[in-house]
């Protein structure tokens, strides 16, 4: 028998696109006690809406740098969408520039303020915001690498939909793990570990995988100028979020596609299967058997992937 206690979670960046519908599903969780929405402005007003819903868990809304500690305070987990989010011809990496200062920022308020947290990183590029992270929780004595996740859900969920909807499957009995980063080749969904199995020729294998990749950039270009995903994110979001609580609160067995620190491969943090624990990353899975398909994906996006992160790490260093 597990044991459910109340966690206290902060949205940091709760006023946002990503952060206001988060911040919802997360008040219908039943495992969140105390809720802290935290932004730079407008957080009092989220707070106050999402506050009358009759669930259990207690809603506060704290806003500005001089409140951002008592939003942090032993926190149990922490989810990070804060910063700048894509227009149509930008790349993630074109978001390195404004989002590096904001997530090392935040990081290290976290680093003072709950330092023992499950941290989740969405803020883009993800690819090197991680690395970022993990070396100011680093150079604060705060650095458990079992704590910190980079949150690739939304490339999981894509591939699911993508694959069910092309095969006539169930959506929600469909499973695709997705390995590698979160930024265009660096997304690698195996679809050949793809359940229920379905036979597809590799055109249309291809065409899967490229949908997925540029799942992102199909949402800015809809979009056209009003920003990226959101509420499909604040749903992955969610879904991951949910998964460390309860792997937290003591369920066993809970398996999610996460960015880690790893030693799956030559780069020093990568996406695979991870089962998650009380402690948060629990083991670390291998990528199983690939296709000629998926090697070849998998040795074309090393050089980009570890570019991404030397640059994180690079940027923290010189903090
Ligand atoms: N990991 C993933 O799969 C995905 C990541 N993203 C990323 O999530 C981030 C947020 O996207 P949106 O919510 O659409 O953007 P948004 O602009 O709607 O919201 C961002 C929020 O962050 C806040 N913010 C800025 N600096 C802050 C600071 N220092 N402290 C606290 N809050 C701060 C802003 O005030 C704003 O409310 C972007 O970087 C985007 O690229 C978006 C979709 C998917
Ligand atoms: O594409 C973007 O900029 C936002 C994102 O990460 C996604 O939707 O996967």
């Amino acid at each position: 028998m597990t044991q459910t206690r109340g966690y206290k979670v902060a949205v940091l960046g709760a006023a946002g696109g990503i952060g206001q519908p988060c911040g919802l599903l997360m008040k219908m969780n039943p495992l969140v006690t105390e809720l802290s929405l935290y932004d730079i402005a407008g957080t009092p007003g989220v707070a106050a809406d999402v506050s009358h819903i009759n669930t259990a868990a207690q809603v506060k809304g704290y806003a500005g740098d001089a409140e951002l500690g008592a939003a942090l305070k032993d926190a149990d987990l922490v989810i990070i969408p804060a910063g700048v989010p894509r227009k149509p011809g930008m790349t993630r990496e074109d978001l390195f520039k404004i989002n590096a200062g904001i997530v090392a920022g935040l990081t290290e308020a976290c680093a003072t303020h709950c330092p023992n947290a499950m941290i989740n990183m969405i803020s883009n590029p993800v690819n090197s915001t991680v690395p970022i992270a993990a070396e100011v929780l680093k150079k604060r004595g705060a650095y458990d690498p079992k704590k910190l996740f980079g949150v690739t859900t939304l490339d999981v969920v894509r591939a699911k939909t993508f694959y069910a909807e092309k095969n006539g499957l169930e959506t929600a009995k469909v499973d695709v793990p997705v390995v590698g980063g979160h930024a265009g080749i660096t997304i690698l969904p195996l679809l050949s570990q793809a359940t229920p199995k379905a036979e597809m020729d590799a055109a249309t294998i291809e065409a899967l995988t490229k949908r997925t990749q540029d799942g992102g950039t199909e949402v800015v270009a809809a979009k056209a100028g009003k920003g990226s995903a959101t509420l499909s994110m604040a749903y992955a979001g969610a879904v991951f979020a949910d998964s460390c609580l309860r792997a937290k609160n003591g369920e066993a067995g809970v398996v999610e596609c996460t960015y880690v620190e790893s030693n799956v491969t030559d780069a020093r943090f990568f996406a695979s299967k991870v089962t998650l624990g009380k402690e948060g990353v629990e083991t670390i899975h291998g990528l199983g058997e690939l296709t000629p398909y998926e090697k070849a994906g998998l040795d074309g996006m090393m050089a980009e992937l570890n570019d991404s992160i030397n640059k994180g790490v690079e940027f923290a260093k010189a903090l």
